[in-house]
């Protein structure tokens, strides 16, 4: 699997052990395959979402019926979508996230959503979350990444403004009454919150 090391679990115990899990959970996707390669080999090639994490999405869609889903920051992609044939399935919008969300409420569209994901610019996960809360039907997903952040959640000496708002939305969402959530140690840390 081409740029595995890129996010390698730090969460797990060895990469070795890491390893085991993709590989026995990824199931091999001729046009995922592709874009995977294509992605880690780009300058900011971290961005791409590690393997471990496509399981975790595709199972979701499907347990979910999933419908209507809005990923809160793209990276690669948009060149694969035609040969994969989902290219009249993906509405791309860009433009500030919080901005794209805003006007899907004002168009009506309170409700509506199946699942969302949370993968931009970390300051702004708070906004993402509530618009997104809002956008979602009951029983509706939010998945939020990165809330392990490279392990900086625990160390207090990192004060970055991105880590502190990771925290920020830890702590949040392990209070929010709104959603019931499980916080998973797969790629850089993902958080499920399932609307009531
Ligand atoms: C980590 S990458 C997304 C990875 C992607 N979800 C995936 O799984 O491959 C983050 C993306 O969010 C975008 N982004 C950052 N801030 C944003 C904002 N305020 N609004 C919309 N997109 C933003 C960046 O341009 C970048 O492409």
């Amino acid at each position: 699997m081409s740029g595995l090391e890129l996010k390698c679990g730090k969460a797990f115990a060895s990469f070795e052990l890491y390893k085991y899990l993709v590989d026995h959970s990824y199931r091999a996707n001729k046009h995922l395959d592709e874009l995977r390669e294509v992605s880690v080999k780009h300058e900011w090639g971290g961005m791409c979402s590690p393997p471990d994490s496509i399981p975790l999405l595709q199972l979701l869609v499907q347990l979910l019926h999933a419908k209507k889903i809005a990923e809160v920051g793209v990276f690669t992609g948009k060149p694969f979508w035609k040969a994969a044939g989902v290219q009249d399935k993906v509405d791309l919008r860009l433009a500030p996230a919080a901005e794209t969300l805003k006007g899907f409420l004002q168009n009506g569209e309170e409700g509506t959503f199946d699942m969302g994901f949370i993968d931009a610019d970390k300051t702004g996960y708070d906004v993402y979350y509530e618009l997104l809360l809002k956008l979602l039907r009951p029983g509706g997903v939010i998945l939020i990444d990165n809330t392990l952040w490279d392990g900086n959640v625990i160390k207090p000496e990192v004060q970055t403004a991105d880590t502190l708002a990771i925290r920020a939305i830890n702590d949040k969402v392990l209070k929010d009454d709104r959603v019931t959530i499980c916080m998973l140690p797969i790629s850089d840390g993902v958080t499920i919150a399932l609307k009531k």
